[in-house]
Parts: C-alpha cells; structure tokens; sequence
C-alpha cells in the first residue's frame, strides 16, 4: 500500500534526515516508526503527503508514484492526526469533524451526520460533546476529536505523528487501547510516529527502528524485543525487555481462575455452603445476567439475610484482551490479589479472577511463545539465503 525505494531526504543546509530507505506498508497494517528525537521520524511521514519531497527515490501508494500526483488531491487519501492537533478554535467539536466532508463537497446535513458517527466511533458522545467548542474539552478529548476528523473524509491511509504525546500517561493508554479497538474496525493503512517504544511495541503490527536516518529493524514487536537485529536496537528497546512485553501480552481467558461464585438474590447459607465447599476465603458476586456486581467475604456469610445485603461492589476489574501490566498496575494501585475480568465488549459478563501466579503463568507462557517465533524466523532467513 505504501512502499518507499531508495528514498533519501537531504535539506538545504546538508543535513541528511532520511538516507536510502526502503520499506513497505500493507494494507491494513499499522506500523510505527520509533527512533530517538531527529533520527528522521517526521521526515518520513511527510514526505508520505508530500509536505516534503524527497531528494532521491520514489514512493509508492497503491502502486502509483505520488510524484506525479497533485498534492491536494493526494491528501485527500490521507488522514493525518499530530500532536497539536490543530481543532479550530472558534467551531464546535462536530463542526471541526465535519470541515473536510463539507470541503469535499458533501452536503451540511449529512456532513455533520457522518461527524456525529465519528464522534461516537471515537468514545465521544456526539449530543454532550458535539457542541462544545475544543478549548471545552480535555486533551484526551481533543485528541479524539483529532482522531474523528482525520477519519472523516474515509481516507485508505493514516498519518499519526505522536498523536497521543501531550497527554498524562493514563489517559494515554486508555486513548492507545481505544486507538487499537477502532482500527480493528476501520482497518486503515496506518504509519505512526512516536518517541516511545513502549507505544510502538503496543500498537505497531510491526516497528521500524530508526537509528540516524535509516531503519535499524523492521519487524513485528515480539521480535524485535526478543531478537533485537543489532546492538543499538538492544540499547534502544533497553534491558527492562521482560517488563515491555507485559505490555504487549493479553490476558487470555485461559489465564483465569475460577472462584466460587454467588448470585445476589441467593441466601447467605448457601453462600456459606458454597465457600465451605471449596475452602475459600471470598466468593464473586453476580447478577442476573452473570454480569460482575462485586465479591463477598466468607466472615459476612455467617450472618443472615441474602447475598445481596452484604456483598461489595468490585473496585478493580478489567476486560479480557487487555494487557498484563495494566492487571499489574490495577493490582498494585488497589493493593489487591486478585482482580476480575469481565467480557470484552463491555456488557459486563463475568468470565473469572487473575491472581499473581496466574499472571506470571501468563507471562512465561508469551516469553516461550516468543522464543519459538524467533527461532522459527531464523530458519527460514537460513533456508532463503
Ligand atoms: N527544514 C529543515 N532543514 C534542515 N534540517 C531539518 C529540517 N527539518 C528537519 N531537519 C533535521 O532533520 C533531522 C530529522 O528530523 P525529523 O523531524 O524528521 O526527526 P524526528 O525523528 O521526527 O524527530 P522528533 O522525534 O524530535 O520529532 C533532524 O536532524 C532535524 O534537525
């Protein structure tokens, strides 16, 4: 889908930001570019819209050379989302998703239908937030609204050049998960900047690594965690590897262990039977639907009355599919040995309790599992050459 050769970007005072690169992007594929400050990140992205031009080689989107191709019309294939993400500050939120269909021609009404789509697609909610006006929002916020434009025009390809970067840290992932959850949807063709490898290792398909204007490793973020192509990628993906890839290792459903469990409307004798039964200290509590309401302790079972008077509503609980460092980080923020998950689509749906052991199960399991791609990979270099 994109494909630059031989691209080499040299500016006007000698400086070589970009020297002979060559890669490809497919369709669909989200791959980051990570690198320390000036090793030619941004360089690269621009020179995909043509806002820089390159000094030698070509680049290719969907087979055709962008060259010969007229720049506007070029960037209308192409969403691009930066970090000062450049909302107009005098039209509301669903206005500014909405300026580039209405740009292109589509009609007020239905412009501004389609922006409340986006709005919803990206975790606003068009009637709350729609008419207010940007400096109204959060940063997280406006970097959504970012987001819904750049998606608005349904460009093939993306651009996102630290889209999330001037956000506080939580918020920050939260955006990332929400990022991965719509590009699953929207299936775009996504080149994306960023200083963080801890950001490149969670989203990227696969990383390019840039060293001082070329790409030091281009490969999914298993490998390059576990098999770092050269010493300066080790140093740059840094030795706290073991910890990184917490980040990218999903808890699975395999990965959980069943406690008892008791419904709300149950009497507290048979919850009492229940945790004897099985010798545990707490049982999870349920509704009707087995969605997760809260837990109860085997102390308040010895009193009277149903589950319901006495359970406790869950503080930390987590979706399936999200990843082991933040179970981690939920279980040290709420000082807790276990933490519920629940169904990924969010209905609630109770499916069992990760515990320390089982997280370090889970872990080892994604080390080994590594360990074998890698080494699957390596052959197959061997075999080719
Ligand atoms: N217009 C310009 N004229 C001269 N040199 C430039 C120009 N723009 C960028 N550079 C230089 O080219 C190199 C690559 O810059 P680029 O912005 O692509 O890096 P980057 O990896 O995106 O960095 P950062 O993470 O800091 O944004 C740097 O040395 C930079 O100083």
């Amino acid at each position: 889908m994109i494909r630059f050769e031989h691209v080499t970007k040299r500016y006007a005072d000698g400086t070589t930001a970009v020297d002979d690169l060559s890669f490809e992007v497919a369709a669909g594929e989200l791959v980051t570019l990570v690198g320390p400050s000036g090793c030619g990140k941004t360089t690269t992205m621009k020179m995909v819209n043509r806002l820089i031009e390159p000094s030698a080689g070509r680049i290719l989107l969907g087979g055709e050379d962008i060259a010969g191709v007229d720049p506007v019309e070029l960037r209308r294939r192409i969403g691009y989302v930066i970090q000062q993400v450049g909302l107009f500050p005098h039209r509301t939120v669903l206005d500014n998703t909405a300026t580039v269909p209405h740009l292109l021609g589509v009609k007020r009404a239905q412009a501004r239908a389609r922006a409340a789509e986006l709005l919803d697609l990206v975790g606003l909610d068009p009637k709350v937030h729609g008419p207010r006006y940007p400096e109204q929002l959060s940063g997280g916020q406006r970097q959504r609204v970012g987001v819904a434009r750049a998606l608005a025009a349904d460009p093939p390809v993306l651009l996102m050049d630290e889209p999330f970067g001037a956000v506080d840290p939580v918020v920050r992932e939260h955006l990332q998960n929400e990022f991965l959850k719509l590009q699953s949807q929207v299936n775009k063709t996504v080149l994306f900047v960023t200083h963080d490898i801890e950001e490149a290792v969670r989203l990227g398909d696969r990383i390019a690594v840039y060293g001082q204007g070329r790409i030091e490793q281009f490969d999914a973020p298993a490998a390059v965690l576990g098999a770092p192509a050269t010493p300066y990628v080790a140093d740059f993906v840094g030795a706290d590897r073991g910890l990184k890839r917490l980040s990218v290792t999903p808890i699975e459903e395999s990965d959980l262990d069943q406690p008892p469990v008791v419904h709300l409307d149950d009497s507290l004798a048979t919850a009492t039977r229940r945790l004897s039964a099985e010798g545990a200290r707490w049982a999870v509590v349920l509704d009707r639907e087995d969605n997760l309401h809260g837990w109860i302790p085997a102390d308040a079972t010895e009193r009277a009355g149903t589950v319901r008077e006495h359970a406790r509503r869950m503080e930390a609980w987590l979706p399936v599919g999200a990843s082991l460092k933040q179970a981690f980080a939920t279980m040290l923020q709420h000082d807790a040995g276990w933490i519920a998950v629940i169904d990924e689509d969010g209905e609630g749906r109770f499916l069992g309790v990760l515990t320390p052991a089982r997280l370090h199960e889970a872990l080892r399991r994604s080390i080994d599992a590594d360990g074998r791609k890698v080494s699957r990979t390596e052959v197959a270099v061997e075999t080719v050459g």
